[in-house]
């Protein structure tokens, strides 16, 4: 391996056009496993990179060793190495792309991630001027019962129908990203120590829970509910009213929106087979139908505050773990990077 390494270091500068795919991609393993550099920007997810992995430090081991049988071109490590060809130049690894806006972004992960505020003042705006009757302002609408009152199980689901058909070689990771959506998503909207984080904000605001009082004196009907959850105020069919109600539209579109969006990248900047797939396509679906209802929120439901709120915290855990997490190459290697 020291051999290599040093050989692999000295044809730094020769043409790379000369170079045999196959053989760029072997010395890019060798040599990544080799140079423990710390990345100085942002480690691109929208490549087609070879996967939830990143190169670490190298510690001898399974892997070093396959790369060794690789490179001898050969099923076992004992025979005697061939003579090797020259040695190619090195490419950039492709986890490692330098293409980025204002230092965080490639201009894929800019544009998805300008969708979703766009589509909440573009929602916002038409509510204002004049909202469209429509099917999808009530709130008892297939889309919405069915779809987004259940949006974290499809996201799940369509999650899988992305992952089952990669090549990674360590799904784990994938597993460890979606815990950490998951745990978000949770946290925010079902339970955080008793009530969730939405509705905490709610009641810390001053929100409380209205039910009509059949046995109060005429025009005193509303009385406080002692409830401490949307869900709790909902099932003694009371009003949740007064506070700052963060939109849960807003935030878990957002939030599951962004989580497939960047899972499925380097998919997209692939372009190879797998973006054809029917698997592809089930998760644009998804998207696609994610994008409508927040559009279809942004018309209809809460106030614009209490939906920017909502998609301010739908893309908390999304940066952490897409955005500021890839700059720092010992986190990243906890939960991996998206890959194909
Ligand atoms: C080869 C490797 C394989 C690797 C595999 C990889 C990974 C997988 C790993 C492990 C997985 C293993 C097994 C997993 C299997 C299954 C697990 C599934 C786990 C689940 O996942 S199990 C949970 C299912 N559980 C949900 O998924 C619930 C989602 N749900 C919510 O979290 C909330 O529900 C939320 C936040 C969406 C909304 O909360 P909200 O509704 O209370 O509040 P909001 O402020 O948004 O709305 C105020 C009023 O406006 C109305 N409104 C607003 N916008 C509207 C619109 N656009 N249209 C119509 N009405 C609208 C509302 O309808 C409401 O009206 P009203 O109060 O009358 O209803």
């Amino acid at each position: 391996m020291q051999q290599n390494a040093s050989s692999t270091t000295q044809q730094k500068s020769a043409d790379r056009s000369t170079v045999p795919p196959a053989q760029s991609i072997i010395t890019d393993i060798t040599t990544s496993s080799l140079e423990p550099t710390e990345p100085t920007e942002p480690i691109d997810l929208t490549t087609t990179g070879e996967a939830t992995e990143l190169p670490t430090a190298s510690t001898p081991g399974e892997d070093d060793s396959l790369v060794v049988q690789s490179l001898h071109g050969l099923g076992s490590p004992l025979l005697p190495a061939p003579i090797q060809p020259p040695t190619p130049p090195l490419t950039p690894p492709p986890a490692y792309s330098r293409k980025y806006v204002a230092g965080l972004f490639t201009f894929e992960q800019l544009s998805i991630f300008l969708i979703y505020p766009s589509t909440i003042a573009v929602g916002s705006l038409i509510s204002i001027v004049s909202p469209p009757e429509s099917y999808f302002g009530l709130r008892t609408n297939f889309f919405n019962v069915f779809f987004v009152k259940n949006g974290w199980f499809w996201t799940t689901i369509t999650f899988m129908v992305h992952c089952i058909r990669l090549r990674i070689s360590k799904p784990s990771k994938l597993v460890i990203r979606y815990a950490f959506a998951t745990l978000w998503w949770f946290l925010f909207t079902q339970w955080f120590f008793g009530a969730p984080i939405m509705d905490r904000v709610f009641l810390g605001t001053g929100g409380v829970c209205f039910v009509n009082d059949p046995e109060a004196v005429p025009g005193d009907e509303r009385k406080v509910h002692d409830s401490w959850s949307s869900f709790g105020c909902r099932h003694v069919k009371g009003e949740w009213a007064g506070g700052h109600d963060i939109s849960g539209h807003s935030f878990l579109l957002t939030h599951a929106s962004l989580f497939l969006w960047f899972e499925l990248l380097p998919v997209i900047m692939e372009r190879g087979p797998l973006l054809r797939q029917i698997n592809t396509k089930i998760v644009f679906v998804t998207l696609a139908l994610w994008w409508w209802m927040l559009l279809m929120t942004g018309i209809y439901f809460h106030t614009f505050t209490e939906k920017v709120t909502g998609w301010l915290c739908g893309i908390a855990e999304w940066a952490i773990i897409y955005i500021l997490l890839p700059g720092n190459r010992t986190l990243t290697t906890m939960v991996g990077v998206p890959g194909v």
